[in-house]
C-alpha cells in the first residue's frame, strides 16, 4: 500500500502534541499558528495538534491546557494550506464526542493510542472515525514491552477495527535498532495490504533517526518526529535531521530540508521552554523503559518530596508503569522519602 503522492514515507510532525508534555501543555493559538505555517511551508504533510495526553487530557492528573485543544486544532486547520491536521486520543482519557468535535473543527487524521497489549479498547473509536470520514492511525504504546509477535496480534485487532496504519510506538525511547526492525517487520507481515505500519520514536537512547531509518527499511510507510525534538523525555526523532538523512539515503519525504532546518531554529525553538535534552533523567527513561511523558511528573514529585528523580524513574521502570499511572510516581516518591 504505497503512498500516492510520490513519497516513500509520510512524516507526521508531533511537536504540537508530544511537545505539549515538554511545555506543560501551555501552547497558545499564536504558537500553533506560527509552527503550523512554518511546517506547512516546509512541506511537512501531517501536523498533530492536541494536549500531550490526547483529547480530554487537560486535567489534574495530566496538567491543564493553557488554551483548549479544540481551539488549537481549529487554529491549525485555518493556518495550514497543504498539511493535514491530526489529533491523538486515548480511549478513556478522551471520549467519542471529542473525536466528533475535532472532526467538526476540520482535523482529518484521527490517531487512537492504547497500551500495546490493549488494542481492543479502541475498536469503537476506529469505527466512529471511519464513519466520520477520518483517516485512522493506531498507536501501540510502550512497544518495547511486547515481543514482535504479540505486537502484531494487537495490530491485527486495530486493522480489523478500521485502522489504516498501525504504529510501533517507542514511548520510552527504549528500543534499540533491530528491536525496531523486528517489530515493524512483524506488523508488516501480519497486516499485508490491510493497513500500513508506522514508527514513533523518542530520543532517550539517542536513536530516533537511526531507529526510524531501520523502521523504513523494515517496511514502515509512516514516520513520526518532532521538529527540534520537541517532545516528551529527550524529545522525538528530530524531523529536520530525519528529513536530511532520508534525503541522503534517497528516501523521499517531500520535506524541504533547508526550510525545515530554518523552522526548527527560528520558529519552533523560540516557543520551547528549553531544549529537550538527553540528560540524566531522559537517558534513565530510555535505559529503564519508562514512558517519556512521566518526565515532568517525576521531576515535580522529586522536588516536592526531596528525593532523587532518577530513583523514581528506575522504580517506575521496575514496576512497568503504563500511561495513566502517573499517581504511582507520587507513591514511589513518598516511599523513597520514608527510607
Ligand atoms: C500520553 C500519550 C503519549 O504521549 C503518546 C506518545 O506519544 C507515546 O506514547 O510516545
Ligand atoms: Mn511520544
Amino acid at each position: 500500500m504505497p503512498h500516492s503522492a510520490g513519497l516513500d514515507v509520510r512524516v507526521t510532525d508531533s511537536s504540537l502534541r508530544d511537545g505539549s508534555h515538554a511545555k506543560r501543555h501551555r501552547f497558545t493559538a499564536e504558537d500553533v499558528r506560527a509552527v503550523v505555517a512554518a511546517l506547512d511551508d516546509a512541506g511537512v504533510p501531517v501536523v498533530e495538534v492536541a494536549h500531550g495526553d490526547g483529547l480530554g487530557g487537560s486535567s489534574f492528573t495530566y496538567g491543564f491546557s493553557h488554551t483548549p485543544e479544540q481551539t488549537l486544532i481549529r487554529t491549525a486547520v485555518e493556518t495550514a494550506k497543504r498539511a493535514r491536521i491530526a489529533f491523538l486520543m486515548l480511549p478513556g482519557v478522551g471520549v467519542r464526542d471529542d473525536i466528533r468535535e475535532a472532526a467538526g473543527n476540520g482535523a482529518s487524521v484521527c490517531r487512537i493510542a492504547t497500551h500495546c497489549t490493549e488494542a481492543d479498547i479502541a475498536v469503537q473509536h476506529f469505527g466512529l472515525a471511519r464513519d466520520l470520514g477520518l483517516e485512522t492511525v493506531g498507536f501501540l504504546m510502550m512497544a518495547h514491552s511486547s515481543p514482535p509477535e504479540a505486537l502484531a496480534r494487537q495490530a491485527r485487532i486495530m486493522a480489523d477495527a478500521g485502522c489504516q496504519c498501525v504504529y510501533v510506538v517507542d514511548s520510552a525511547g527504549a528500543l534499540v535498532m533491530d528491536q525496531v526492525g523486528d517489530r515493524v517487520a512483524a506488523l508488516v507481515a501480519e497486516l499485508g495490504g490491510d493497513a500500513q505500519v508506522g514508527f514513533h520514536g523518542h530520543e532517550n537512547l539517542g536513536l530516533g533517526v537511526a531507529n526510524s531509518v531501520i523502521a523504513v527499511r523494515a517496511g514502515a510507510l509512516q514516520i513520526d518526529g518532532s521538529t527540534r525534538r520537541f517532545g516528551a523525555g529527550a524529545g522525538n526523532t528530530p524531523v529536520e535531521a530525519f528529513a536530511a538523512v532520508a534525503d541522503r539515503l534517497g528516501i523521499r519525504t517531500g520535506i524541504d530540508v533547508v526550510k525545515i532546518i530554518d523552522a526548527a531554529e527560528d520558529v519552533v525553538r523560540p516557543i520551547m521552554d528549553g531544549e529537550c535534552l538527553l540528560d540524566r533523567m531522559a537517558l534513565t527513561m530510555g535505559y529503564a523503559g519508562v514512558y517519556s511523558s512521566f518526565l515532568r511528573h517525576a521531576e515535580r514529585q522529586a522536588a516536592r518530596y526531596g528525593v532523587s528523580g532518577v530513583e523514581i524513574l528506575v522504580e517506575a521502570g521496575r514496576r512497568k508503569l503504563v500511561g495513566g499511572q502517573e499517581d504511582q510516581l507520587i507513591e514511589i516518591a513518598v516511599e523513597l522519602a520514608g527510607r
